[in-house]
Parts: C-alpha cells; sequence; structure tokens
C-alpha cells in the first residue's frame, strides 16, 4: 500500500469522510476471528461505512488482540473502506509506522500512552492517514486543546477500554458536548467518534449530544452472523440517526 492509497483525499474514504452525516463503524472485536474475512465482507455489504480496528497490547490495556499483519491481510483479502485503527498501545509510534504500511485510513491513540502528542499525530498525517486523539472515559480533553490543528479525529471512549460488550457510561455525554463544542469553534473537518456500549437503543441520544461517527461491537457483530442480521442492526441505527433534531 502506497501512501497515495491511503489519504483521505485521494481514496475511496474521501466520500464516507465528508460526504455523510453520520458513519457506522463496526468494531470488529465482536468478529469470528476465525473467519475474519467473511465477517468484515458482509458487514460492509451491510451497510457498514468503515472498519473499527482494536489494538490491544497488553500492557496499556488489560488485552491482546491483533496487529499491522491483520490489517494488511483485510487489504490483501480485498477489503477497501476505510480501516479504523484504534491503538490502545504504549509508545506508540512504531505501530502507526506499522500501521501505515499495513493499509491504515484512519489511525488514533491515547494521549498518555505517548510523551510526544503532536509529533505523533504528524507522524499518522505525514503517511496519509486520517489522525485523531482518543480519551478515556476519566480523562479530560485538555490534550485536544493544544494540537486541535492537527486533529482529524476526536474518539471519546463510552467504556472503559480493553473488552467489547460493557455497558455505556452515560457522563460521557457532557464530554461529547464539549468536544462538539471545541471542534465547531475551531471550524475544523473533525469528525467526533465514540467507542463502547453503543446499540440501536442510545444512538439517537449520542448523535444528539454531537457524536458523528459511532463504533459498535457487539450490537452488531453477534449471532446469527448473517449479514441480512448485520444489515437489520445497521438499518436500524440510521433510523434512529434520521431522526436526530439538528
Ligand atoms: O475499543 C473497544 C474496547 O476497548 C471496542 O471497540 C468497544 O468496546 C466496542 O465494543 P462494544 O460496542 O461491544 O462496546
Amino acid at each position: 500500500f502506497t501512501v497515495s492509497q491511503n489519504s483521505p483525499r485521494t481514496s475511496t474514504s474521501l466520500n464516507v469522510w465528508g460526504d455523510k452525516d453520520y458513519l457506522i463503524a463496526p468494531s470488529i472485536l465482536s468478529a469470528d476471528f476465525a473467519r475474519l474475512g467473511e465477517e468484515v465482507d458482509n458487514v460492509l455489504a451491510a451497510g457498514a461505512d468503515v472498519v473499527h480496528f482494536d489494538v490491544m497490547d497488553n500492557h496499556y490495556v488489560p488485552n491482546l488482540t491483533i496487529g499491522p499483519m491483520v490489517c494488511k491481510a483485510l487489504r490483501d483479502h480485498g477489503v477497501t473502506a476505510p480501516i479504523d485503527v484504534h491503538l490502545m498501545v504504549s509508545p506508540v509510534d512504531a505501530a502507526i509506522t506499522d500501521f501505515i504500511a499495513a493499509g491504515a485510513s484512519y489511525i488514533t491513540f491515547h494521549p498518555e500512552a505517548t510523551n510526544h502528542v503532536d509529533r505523533s499525530l504528524q507522524l499518522i498525517r505525514n503517511g496519509g492517514c486520517k489522525a485523531g486523539l482518543v480519551f478515556n472515559p476519566a480523562t479530560s480533553l485538555d490534550a485536544a486543546k493544544y494540537v486541535i490543528d492537527k486533529l482529524d479525529i476526536i474518539l471519546l471512549m463510552s467504556v472503559n477500554p480493553g473488552f467489547g460488550g460493557q455497558a455505556f457510561i452515560p457522563a460521557v455525554l457532557d464530554k461529547a458536548r464539549e468536544a462538539r463544542k471545541l471542534i465547531d469553534e475551531a471550524g475544523i473537518d473533525c469528525r467526533l467518534e465514540i467507542d463502547g456500549g453503543v446499540k440501536v437503543e442510545n444512538i439517537r441520544e449520542v448523535a444528539e449530544a454531537g457524536v458523528d461517527m459511532m463504533v459498535a461491537g457487539s450490537a452488531i457483530l453477534k449471532e446469527p452472523r448473517t449479514m441480512e442480521a448485520y444489515k437489520k442492526t445497521i438499518d436500524a441505527m440510521r433510523a434512529e440517526l434520521a431522526k436526530v433534531k439538528k
């Protein structure tokens, strides 16, 4: 993968970045890893915009998942949709470099996982990817203020990172409103993403707090694991999003 293929300004990701009010990004943390390619094909055929890819190192978070080889395997499998890599690793720069080479489209990391937030954001953008910071439920947005011109994504964790299937933490809705204000006042082209416990039942409330990129793992990728079942959930999410008051 060349940098230009990954560039948000030249790749297929352009169409799902600016043209849609809301992006739905199923988290493959909840996929059947024994048939990952098929699962990703099915969830994209069902209408997902983005593939959310959770990288956990058993150090920054208490779980161990997947790395750049799996990202490259999805590209080799034929996945052309944006791959949204959420790094739950420390340190971050080596992983950033590896994921750029592996075909990532967006890369986000936690500010407390690196000593050099500004430099790591530049590393991502210089690699042609969208760059973002991730904030845990109890972490303030302060770091975002100092690098706001280098952010394409602010990702709010609405669970403590490490595991899928946890309950949504409602206090994050206030933080979403704060982040939306920050983005709007800065006048930047920045998505506000949320991750953790998002379901058909709460997606509208999340959107009304200003979020425009929805990660959902266990709400979408579950039994019976068919394209039709995934489509039913994604369609129901979009129907809720269509009711959002602007
Ligand atoms: O980053 C994550 C956990 O750290 C997952 O993406 C997140 O939890 C999504 O799973 P679910 O929608 O089941 O809560």
